[in-house]
């Protein structure tokens, strides 16, 4: 007999999917746009480590993208969102971002045209959730170097308890101990960085791409949980590595070969960011925490290129 609530994940058929490869190009404006998103020069206009984000300062020929800019490139998959995945279903205005992993190969130009290739990472059933990881590798589309690969952990509130035996449906294709969560240590943070969010900054971020109501819409924000529209997980995680790269990069965005987050608990924009950073040689464990509310909101880490010398 067929059943009336059906399962709301057939994962054989998301697992199985294949999209498409999609391309878009991308210029100084859209890297300036989201420096602006991310706080770059919010609290001093003349910031000398961080004004090279958004203008041609001294004469510099181009401006400088910020690694996390490249986070922005699955946004640009007109046909590589959670939605067009065939065997899901699941409320949109419940869906949360749950992690974030990048591995950063080239810096990125200061404009450019880019190919994605888009696969099905991970499923997992939660229960009370599902999660679905989603890994988006970018290229630039002339020379086909590869610049960055983001893999997003989606997590989706009320659409788990699809696993038809025990132990509960997971799967991944990358290696498991690439990506867990960090345990933040005990000891006093080598840095600390405060930032205070606008009250206007998730509305300034949207337009770097991600036009999620969830962060703009007070009805959606509310029917999604919360009391008023939150802010994007990309976007505080974008104020985590600026403040990495200002605190122990001297501003060079180029420092950063690898990131991951957990998005651990929403931000309100408006609130101001702590950021925490402890140096383990080149690994840079860092936890942020919205201080109004004295909770952490974001915990992971940041490989950089060379140890610190700044310090
Ligand atoms: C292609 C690119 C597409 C990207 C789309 C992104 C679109 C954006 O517009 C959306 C956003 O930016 S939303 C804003 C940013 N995110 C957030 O604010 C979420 C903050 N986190 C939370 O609220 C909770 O951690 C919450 C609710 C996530 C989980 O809390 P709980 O329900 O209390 O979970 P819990 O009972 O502790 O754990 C259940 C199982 O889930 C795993 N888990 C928990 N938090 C996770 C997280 N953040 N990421 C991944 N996995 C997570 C737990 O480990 C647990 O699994 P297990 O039992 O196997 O250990």
């Amino acid at each position: 007999m067929a059943s009336s609530n059906p399962s709301p994940v057939d994962p054989e058929l998301v697992i199985s999917h294949k999209f498409p490869e999609t391309s878009f190009s991308y210029t100084e404006r859209d890297v300036a746009l989201y420096a602006l998103g991310v706080g770059a020069c919010a609290g001093d206009a003349l910031d000398e480590k961080e004004l090279k984000y958004v203008y041609h300062r001294d004469g510099q020929r181009f401006i400088q993208a910020l690694p996390t800019f490249g986070a922005l490139f699955p946004f640009q998959n007109k046909k590589g969102q959670v939605d067009d995945v065939p065997g899901m279903q699941f409320d949109q205005r419940l869906l949360l971002h749950g992690q974030q992993y990048m591995e950063i190969y080239r810096p990125f130009p200061s404009s450019g045209s880019i190919l994605n290739k888009i696969a099905i990472a991970g499923l997992h059933d939660k229960g009370k959730a599902t999660i679905i990881e989603i890994e988006t590798t970018s290229y630039i589309k002339e020379s086909g170097e590869a610049l960055c690969m983001n893999r997003s952990t989606i997590y989706l509130r009320g659409a788990g308890g699809f696993s038809k035996s025990s132990p509960p449906y997971s799967y991944i294709t990358y290696p498991a101990n690439q990506v867990s969560r960090v345990s933040v240590p005990k000891y006093k943070p080598s840095v600390v960085y405060e930032d205070r969010t606008h009250q206007s900054q998730a509305l300034l971020y949207r337009l770097s791409g991600d036009y999620n109501p969830l962060h703009s819409d007070p009805m959606i924000a509310q029917v999604a949980g919360f009391t008023r529209p939150i802010l994007h997980g990309l976007c505080t995680l974008g104020y985590a590595v600026r403040a990495i790269i200002k605190s122990l990069c001297n501003g060079e965005p180029t420092a950063v070969k690898s990131i991951f987050g957990r998005f651990l608990l929403h931000v309100y924009p408006g609130e101001t960011l702590v950021t925490e950073m402890w140096l383990e040689g080149p690994r840079v464990i860092y936890q942020t925490k919205v201080k109004e509310r004295n909770r952490a909101v974001l915990s992971g880490y940041v490989l950089l290129k060379h140890i610190p010398s700044s310090l």
